[in-house]
């Protein structure tokens, strides 16, 4: 096991108080009904708090071990300190990569076909086992993506791994289908005016339009998606009111969609936690940053089963690790828990204005602790749809995703949907080192 897939411990970071972190554990906090039967996942096997990950065609399980019982109170309070910083978070969690078509639809230049076939099966590769593909949109509207057809046509064969496509309309399912789509995905909006401008239509005529489309889904037996856009704020709206969320996520429920993705668009979402829970994140985020050596090359499917490890050990450690690795080559997101990039920062070797620094974001967390949106949009979405029929898709473009989807694990610990859109990315598959181009959307 190489540094890098090694959890580091809480035990090597500088001691704290007790019960200052036992102030992270939320009276809201529930065990759900898997929590509280989870001998099949606790080994007492004498050693550390360790995490290890087996993966399976289908899903990646997490499996926790536990101090030992001769380890004094104190110890094992201490050990467990993790569960009380990232309470009690879902053991499983489905991700949804959505890279190819959410961060390729928006590259400038258009990506060549054969290289989004690579990425894809890279990402498989990794470990993923679905990742949405590509989109049977208009190619006026994103040229990026012409080649839909074509790029589902090769991937399609890949086994064990899903595939879903995003549909605007019953022309885009029926060629979707043509291709050999399995899944589809369609995608509403709850700001009237992005639905406009992303795809021409009121809310409500876009609501008929994939009553039409879901209609069709079912009777193909073709498993469907259903997204809500601008969940947290629209470009031109701004703040969006949780009701409007609600009520289309409730209506593409309805329909038939067999699972509700909410997207915060342009990536205004703010978790809302703790103030000294984000501040201690950020503390740990920079003490790995500073401890670990940078690695200089990276293949693209290590650095996705990294992520994904950091994401399902709950181990703060390891997405801090992850942010460190992603600094320079980034494949995933350029911020992992703390609103800053510690990488531009080092580089631009402002050290000197240290202070600055310290001043400036522990003023930006102490802001984003009491201006939370996230937890009240999750709030009157759930009261019409399950926890175990949502998804949180949130854009990184203020690095605010990995907090905001760590508060949305948090909601509750059966929430067990999770996608994460990989930043947008062109790999230059040509070159020794893959080259990342960082873009404002995680
Ligand atoms: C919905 C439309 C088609 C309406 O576009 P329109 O211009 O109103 O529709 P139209 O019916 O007048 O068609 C215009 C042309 O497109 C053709 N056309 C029509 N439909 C299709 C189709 N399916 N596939 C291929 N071609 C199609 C149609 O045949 C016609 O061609 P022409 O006759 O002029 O030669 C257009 O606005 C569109 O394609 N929009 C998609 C835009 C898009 O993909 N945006 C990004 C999605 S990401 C997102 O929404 C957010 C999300 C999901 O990521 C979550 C989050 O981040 O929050």
């Amino acid at each position: 096991m190489s540094s890098l897939e090694e959890p580091l411990g809480l035990g090597d970071l500088p001691k704290l108080s007790i019960n200052r972190l036992e102030r992270f554990s939320p009276s809201a906090c529930r065990a759900g009904a898997d929590d509280q039967n989870t001998s099949n996942y606790k080994h007492r096997n004498g050693g550390n708090n360790q995490t290890f990950f087996h993966s399976s065609a289908h899903s990646w399980h997490l499996q926790c071990r536990y101090a030992d019982s001769s380890c004094n109170g104190l110890d094992v309070e201490f050990r467990a300190l993790p569960r009380k910083v990232l309470w009690d978070l879902p053991r499983f969690v489905q991700i949804v990569e959505v890279g190819p078509r959410d961060g390729l639809q928006n590259e400038k230049s258009i990506v060549p076909t054969s290289v989004k076939i690579e990425l894809i099966h890279k990402l498989v590769a990794s470990g993923l086992s679905v990742v949405e593909a590509t989109s049977f949109v208009s190619p006026k509207w994103v040229p990026q993506l012409a080649d839909a057809k074509d790029v589902l046509e090769v991937i399609r064969h890949v086994p064990d791994v899903r595939f879903p496509v995003l549909t605007p309309n019953l022309r885009g399912f029926e060629a979707a289908v043509a291709a050999g789509a399995k899944e589809v995905a369609v995608f509403a909006s709850a700001s009237e005016s992005f639905s406009k401008s992303n795809i021409n239509c009121t809310i409500k005529e876009s609501l008929a339009r994939y009553r039409d489309v879901i209609t069709s889904a079912k009777k193909h037996g073709i498993r469907i998606r259903g997204y809500v856009s601008c969940v947290v704020g629209c470009p031109v709206e701004g703040a969006i009111h949780p009701s409007k969320v609600a009520y289309v996520a409730k209506e593409l429920y309805d329909m038939g969609c067999s699972e509700i993705s909410l997207g915060d668009t342009i990536g205004v979402g703010t978790p809302g936690t703790d103030f000294v829970a984000l501040c201690f994140q950020h503390v740990i985020s920079w003490y790995h940053y500073l401890s670990l050596p940078f690695k200089t090359n990276f293949e693209a499917s290590d650095d996705v089963s990294l992520f994904l490890r950091a994401l399902q050990s709950k181990s703060i450690n390891m997405l801090a690790q992850c942010m460190c690795e992603k600094g320079e080559h980034l494949l995933i997101s350029d911020h992992i828990i703390c609103s800053f990039n510690c990488w531009t920062f080092f580089n631009a070797t402002i050290l000197a204005t240290l202070p600055t620094y310290v001043i400036g974001t522990f003023t930006l967390l102490a802001i984003l602790s009491v201006s939370g949106k996230v937890l009240a949009m999750l709030e009157a979405v759930l009261s019409f749809v399950p926890v175990d029929k949502l998804a949180v898709h949130f854009h990184d473009t203020y690095g605010q995703a990995l907090a905001n989807i760590l508060v949305s694990l948090q909601v509750s610990n059966t929430f067990h949907i999770l996608l994460v859109p990989l930043c947008q990315l062109t790999i230059n598959l040509t070159e020794n080192n893959h080259r990342t181009t960082r873009n404002a959307v995680c």
